[in-house]
């Protein structure tokens, strides 16, 4: 029988990191990126699996690239990218399915920071697909034992889970940053949980996806590691630096300063509350300081603890 084949397609921080598990695993691997000595044709000819880890801004060119070439009818695609499109608010997932509507699309999302994973700790993910055999597939390739892989039929919740939290992360580095104290913190990253849920369910997501890994786990992973480039980039602006100046030097692509852009359009266009995404718009806009920002956030209205 012909081995399995996974192209994976951008060779970032977490391309690469997805590469190793699943050559580990003992899997065919062929990595591409722009300035990489194979073409794009090259990487996707015959591959069983073609996973991108492309960052938000050049999902749908490269997409449009896989469409021009011949490409097997039984590719699975896989999406491991966590960010909105500005033009159209698309999420990755909803992209690849416009482009690929007879392929199956998982998505792969999950508390990942990619530099644990590439330093052999533990973790877990989760890949979800509307084909329960496709999300098996790609469970096979990544599982082992030092990363745990489950399957979940609501792609995008598992999906807007690993996206969403990146506003809340920057947040969460902020509120770290002012040292406003581990209440301060439970407080945003629970409210957070609460706005993602908001904007899932509303987007038709189920709501219980949110309490999982993707969801959930991401949000907790992202808010407390200063591995994460979305809680660095709320840290350092906390600290007095620019947002100029921060992704400057940042390492990699901190997606929530865009996520956060392109849902306060959504979120005003459909007229859904997210105040602390508002806030966190405010602050990127330069708008409001850290403390005008936190100060706006504790004198709003009072209200019942509502869930969603
Ligand atoms: N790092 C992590 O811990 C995790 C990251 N993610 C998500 O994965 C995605 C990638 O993140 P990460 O690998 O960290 O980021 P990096 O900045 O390390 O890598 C980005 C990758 O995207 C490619 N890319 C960027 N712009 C374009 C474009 N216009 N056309 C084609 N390719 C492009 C780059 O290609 P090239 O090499 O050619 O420049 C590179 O391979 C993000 O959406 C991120 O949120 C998800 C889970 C964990
Ligand atoms: O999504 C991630 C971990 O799951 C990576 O977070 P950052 O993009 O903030 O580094």
């Amino acid at each position: 029988m012909r081995e399995t084949t996974i192209a994976i397609l951008g060779a970032g921080a977490w391309g690469s990191a997805l590469a190793t598990l699943a050559s580990e695993n003992g899997y065919s691997v062929r990595l591409w990126s722009r300035g990489g000595a194979k073409t794009l044709l090259e990487v996707v000819e015959d591959a069983d699996i073609i996973l991108s880890a492309i960052s938000m801004k050049g999902v749908r060119a490269v997409a449009a690239q896989v469409q021009s070439l011949p490409i097997s009818k039984e590719t699975i695609f896989v999406t491991a990218t966590k960010g909105l499109e500005p033009e159209t608010t698309s999420t990755p997932l909803q992209i690849w399915q416009e482009v690929f509507p007879t392929h199956a699309v998982v998505v792969l999302c999950g508390p990942n920071l990619s530099k644990e994973i590439q330093m052999s700790l533990p973790a877990a993910t989760v890949v979800a697909s509307e084909s329960a055999a496709a999300a098996q597939s790609v469970q096979l390739v990544f599982s082992s034992h030092r990363f745990r892989v489950y399957t979940n039929s609501d792609p995008l919740g598992v999906e807007l889970g690993g996206t969403l939290k990146n506003v809340i992360a920057i947040a969460a580095g902020v509120c770290d940053g002012l040292q406003l104290g581990t209440n301060a913190k439970a407080a945003l990253i629970t409210r957070g949980l609460t706005e993602m849920v908001r904007v899932g369910v509303h987007w038709g997501a189920k709501m219980e996806t949110f309490y999982g890994l993707s969801g959930l786990g991401d949000l907790l992973a992202t808010c407390n590691s200063p591995l994460s480039r979305n809680y660095q980039v709320g840290y350092q602006l906390a600290c007095g630096k620019t947002l100029t100046e921060i992704l400057a030097h940042i390492e990699g692509t901190a997606e929530g300063v865009n996520t956060t852009v392109v849902l306060m359009q959504r979120a005003k266009q459909q007229n859904i509350s997210v105040p602390i995404t508002e806030q966190v718009y405010r602050l990127i806009q330069s708008e409001v300081t850290p403390r005008q920002a936190l100060e706006e956030l504790m004198v709003r209205d009072m209200k019942p603890e509502h869930f969603i």
